[in-house]
């Protein structure tokens, strides 16, 4: 993910950082200590050595996953009847460690750290992230379906609360400056949502906003400050959102747009549960374990837009297959990401490939972090872009069923995004010293080119008006 960022949203960022850092207590303190920070909030912690029913705290917390948790996400169930989800990693905590790091948290937090992927004991635990992933899909899918409304808090609360004492509209300056957050970001993304109305356009940039400021407390200048309790207090400041008691006029904008857009909670905090997993994880053992981070950190966007996208009245396709569409374009953005990003992330020690792929084409850490472009490594990109490729195929299926002003943007960000891998294998798979990259022309030319495809009505739609 590109580390320069516009000044402006550099200030942005900045703001949130003193807010969080002047609120987190002794913030300051437990800078240097982030290995014990990691294991603090609870969000990735391995059990490896630790069986189910095992205790880690003599009786406080104790292990409710069946059998070897090796890879699986775990439930601690705690003394005081709250929950810490801890995500296997592969890294070793010593038991101690993590009797330790609970006691902290306890103290600190009363157990709050959460997921939307816990595990029950004896079903879940030994499920694959693609089915824990699909019962949030679901989750979302059936609240559209039932038209449900997030209204915690009515338009003219969120107004009154954020406004009050003000005479201008705060709640519309707040939506202009997230359009111009997003266009100082994303050109692409902005220019896409003009087509939209103006409510589903305004939307967009609050979540767009929001997602981004989430990205930047982990990826934008002042990531190495920021620690997971930096993300606890981010996360409180996120409920305080969807409760309709948003802290600036960013977050108002998106406090308003949940009242108006059947938006569930659910993958904003799933997102927040991915960066805190990038903050201590560097390896991914399979793609299982890939797979939900990229769920997490950019699957869940295709979840949150939705929503407010809309789904064409005369789709025949069911609102869960959409939805499975929107987080596969999620997924494969963020695959393309990643393997476009293969050496800068290796200069960070991060290595986002599942490590089980890499060994069955004899590829070591060592070889990547030395940049070698060997056939071996050339022989495991194919296979990389492969699949990739086969989440936007099952993407594609999705975008055609889209409200017809939502589908020119997506179409947008989804050829662009195809562009990457082609990119990276015009550069003769050399992503360690050579930044695959769409030029400008190319962008220019796929704008029409997704305009064009938007114009096409939803498969079903077609068959009928041909009949
Ligand atoms: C029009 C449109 C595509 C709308 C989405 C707008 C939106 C809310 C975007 C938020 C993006 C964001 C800031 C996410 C934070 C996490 C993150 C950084 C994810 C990576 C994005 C690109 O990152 P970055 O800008 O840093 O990349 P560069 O390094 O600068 O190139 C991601 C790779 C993922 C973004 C995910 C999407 C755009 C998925 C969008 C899916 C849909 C809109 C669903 C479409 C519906 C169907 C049915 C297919």
């Amino acid at each position: 993910m590109t580390l320069h960022r516009p000044h402006s949203f550099n200030r942005i960022v900045l703001v949130d950082f003193i807010f969080i850092a002047a609120f987190v207590p002794r913030f300051w303190e437990k800078l240097g200590s982030s290995a014990m920070q990691a294991v603090g909030f609870g969000a990735a912690i391995s059990i490896e050595k630790l069986s189910w029913g095992e205790s880690v705290l003599g009786g406080d917390a104790e292990i409710r996953s069946p059998g070897d948790c090796n890879d699986s996400l775990v439930k601690l169930r705690c003394g005081r009847n709250a929950r810490v989800v801890a995500c296997a990693t592969s890294y070793s905590v010593p038991p101690a460690a993590l009797t330790e790091a609970s006691v902290l948290t306890r103290e600190r937090y009363g157990f709050r750290a959460q997921s939307s992927v816990t595990t029950e004991p004896s079903e879940r635990s030994f499920m694959s992230a693609e089915q824990k992933v699909f019962e949030v899909v679901q989750k979302q899918a059936a609240m559209v379906n039932e038209e449900r409304r997030r209204s915690v808090m009515s338009l003219q609360d969120v107004r009154s609360h954020f406004m009050a004492g003000s005479a201008v509209n705060v709640l519309d300056e707040a939506y202009v400056r997230c359009g111009e957050v997003c266009a100082e970001y994303s050109k692409t993304f902005y220019l896409g949502t003009k087509l939209m109305t103006p409510e589903r356009q305004r939307a967009i940039w609050a979540i767009y906003v929001w997602c981004r400021r989430t990205d930047e407390l982990v990826d934008g200048p002042n990531a190495s400050r920021i620690t997971p309790t930096a993300l606890d207090r981010w996360e409180d400041r996120f409920e305080d959102i969807f409760r309709g008691q948003p802290y600036d006029m960013l977050d108002a904008a998106l406090a308003d747009t949940v009242t108006k857009f059947p938006v569930d909670i659910q993958p904003f905090r799933d997102m927040i549960d991915g960066m805190r997993m990038d903050m201590v994880k560097s390896r991914y053992a399979n793609f299982d374990e890939l797979y939900l981070y990229c769920y997490n950190v950019a699957g869940t966007v295709g979840l949150m837009s939705v929503p407010v996208m809309g789904i064409a009245p005369e789709s025949k396709a069911t609102t869960e297959s959409v939805y499975n569409n929107a987080l596969a374009l999620g997924i494969a953005n963020q695959l393309t990401n990643i393997l476009r990003d293969v050496g800068e992330d290796a200069r960070r020690g991060r290595i986002y490939l599942p490590q089980d792929e890499l060994a069955r084409f004899g590829i070591s850490d060592a070889d990547i972090f030395a940049g070698k472009v060997s056939d071996k490594w050339r022989a495991f990109m194919k296979d990389q872009i492969k699949r990739a490729r086969v989440f936007f195929v099952e993407a594609e299926k999705g975008v055609r069923e889209l409200d017809k002003d939502s589908r020119w943007p997506v179409w947008s960000a989804l050829i662009l995004y195809q562009k990457i891998l082609d990119a990276i294998e015009a550069n003769d798979y050399d992503n360690f010293t050579r930044r695959a990259y769409v030029a400008k022309w190319q962008k220019l030319v796929s704008l029409p080119v997704a305009y064009g495809r938007a114009l096409v009505p939803p498969p079903d739609a077609l068959a009928r008006l041909s009949r």
